[in-house]
């Protein structure tokens, strides 16, 4: 019996000794893995003091960072003066990002201007990931920019097309070249303004308007405040004054939309039937007493502000890219002129309806996309620290990625500089498809409106505005640069992607039989 228990115990000894030695050495291992890759930092370009890789950077923000990244990998480590942020310009480490550790990398920094928002800590756009953002970003996709709420806004956008295109006829008849930047800017500012809250604001000398201006002073000056983050702590001093003016000018904004919101309140609840605007929507869920989360007189103010800021120089700079590329690419422009032709005929303007029968239509916006993103650097920040191609990255860090480096990826993309729609094409050989998903950023090559939870929720309203405008402007028009060479497509400077110079052009009217 004694030997039977020694024996017993001997063998449970010997059991929990060789698992606690597994065990053991599996942590070891592990430690010294995770300890290895621990301290592999991203790369680097050599760094000045102060300064650090300022001197590297060159007018276009995408560029640089593509170039540096052809000698350092596809992850490195940026420092512009006292701030950091880690730059991607591969697909495999952007679905490291943006699939396989999504979560970690679902917030996005604060920039130095938040320090002079009004709506701090109101900002979708600039959300933390958490309960603030889950709420509006449900709320996006179930009510303001769901679908069949951009359905019940379709004959404002195409009353909108048809302005565009009247001022552009106005250019034929009085033999004028025509600034098609600007009409792209008022075209998608006056589809939002009257989206959100029912008015238009250009042609008008009314609130509309005045909200316009404030929004794009405001644009301007958080663009340059945050370039103070570069200066670190001395920021607060506020060298350029911006800070302040952009305090001045939220002020404005806010009490201009304050008296907006009150009107809307005074009229009451909409009946049921009547159309509702995105502020009407705002309100009701503002007032609803069984809101998952109560929002605030500022979170709507500011989600308004997001959506005029996100929204309408974004649409109109690709639109103008869309255009200079045709009138630069004549066998495009003709190729897309000839398919317009037999599927809409010329007896009316093509419409979104249309779109699904217009394969060649939508493979050059998307082509113009690739070629030319909007916001070409999409920022995110890591949550936690983790590892990322086999680096680590801390909590807190600023990652950018370069989408523009991965969409021009000559391993990803045959000809990957030139403009050829044909790619987006069933029949292409590129396989990239027509799957919807495309637009969700799920091939990880071709990521125009960012991807996962954090992608554009304004990508299919975008598209609306961008297929109709350039369709019918090809259809009705034909097309020559102001000086009879090509259209100059250098990219401007700055975050956002815009041309250097604005689209001037000389239309000749094919057809006035509309
Ligand atoms: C050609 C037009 C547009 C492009 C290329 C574009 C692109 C983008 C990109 C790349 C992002 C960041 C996505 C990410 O982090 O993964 C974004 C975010 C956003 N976009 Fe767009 N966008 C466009 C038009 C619009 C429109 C028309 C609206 C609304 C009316 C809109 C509203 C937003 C909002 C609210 C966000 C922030 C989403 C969040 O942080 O959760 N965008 N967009």
């Amino acid at each position: 019996m004694d030997l039977q228990l020694s024996t017993n115990l001997l063998l449970l000894t010997s059991f929990v000794f060789a698992f606690t030695l597994n065990a053991f050495f599996k942590w070891f291992s592990s430690k010294k893995q995770s300890s290895t890759a621990a301290t592999k930092l991203p790369q680097s370009p050599s760094a000045l003091p102060l300064i650090g890789h300022l001197h590297l950077i060159g007018k276009v923000l995408p560029v640089s960072f593509q170039s540096l990244a052809r000698k350092h990998g596809p992850l490195m480590e940026i420092r512009l003066g006292a701030s950091k942020c880690v730059v991607v310009s591969s697909s495999s480490v952007a679905r490291e990002i943006f699939k396989d550790q999504e979560l970690n990398f679902s917030s996005r920094p604060e920039f130095a201007s938040a320090e002079y928002f009004k709506y701090r800590g109101s900002r979708f756009v600039l959300a933390q990931y958490g309960d603030y953002w889950r709420f509006m970003k449900k709320l996006c996709m179930t009510k303001l920019l769901a679908v069949p709420q951009l359905e019940k806004f379709s004959d404002i956008r195409e009353e909108e097309k048809l302005k565009l295109v009247e001022s552009v006829a106005k250019c034929c008849r009085e033999g004028l070249p025509c600034d098609l930047s600007s009409m792209f800017v008022s075209y998608t500012n006056n589809i939002i303004c009257r989206m959100a809250m029912s008015t238009r604001c250009s042609g008008t000398d009314n609130e509309a308007e005045e909200i316009r201006k404030l929004v794009k002073t405001c644009l301007e000056l958080a663009g340059k405040v945050s370039v103070g983050d570069v200066l670190g702590p001395l920021k607060v001093l506020d060298f350029s004054g911006n800070g302040k003016k952009l305090v001045a000018v939220m002020e404005k904004y806010d009490q201009l939309v304050e008296k907006i919101m009150k009107e809307r309140e005074a009229m009451g609840m909409k009946k049921e039937g009547m159309r509702k605007d995105i502020l009407d929507m705002l309100l009701e869920t503002y007032r609803d007493p069984t809101a998952e989360l109560k929002i605030t007189r500022n979170d709507m103010k500011s989600f308004l502000l997001d959506v005029f800021m996100a929204g309408t120089d974004t649409s109109a700079a690709a639109m103008q890219w869309a255009m200079g590329e045709l009138i630069n690419n004549p066998q495009a422009f003709n190729k897309l002129r000839e398919e317009i032709e037999t599927v809409v005929g010329s007896k009316r303007l093509v419409k979104e309806s249309d779109v699904p029968n217009l394969p060649y239509l939508r493979a050059v916006l998307r082509e113009t996309l690739r070629l030319h993103p909007s916001a070409p650097l999409i920022i995110r920040e890591c949550a936690a620290d983790c590892q990322v191609n086999g680096c680590l990255i801390k909590s807190k860090t600023r990652v950018l990625v370069n989408v523009y480096a991965i969409m021009r990826d000559p391993e990803l993309w045959k000809e990957a500089e030139q403009f050829i729609p044909e790619r987006f094409l069933e029949s292409s050989g590129e396989k990239i498809g027509e799957h919807q998903m495309e637009f969700k950023g799920q091939n990880f090559r071709y990521l125009p409106f960012g991807s996962g939870r954090r992608g554009c929720p304004g990508a299919s309203l975008a598209m609306n505005v961008m297929h109709a405008g350039v369709g019918s402007l090809v259809q009705r028009f034909d097309w020559k640069c102001v000086d009879g060479q090509k259209v100059d497509l250098s990219q401007g400077s700055g975050f956002a992607a815009e041309m250097a110079r604005p689209l001037v052009c000389t239309p000749v009217d094919c057809f006035n039989t509309f």
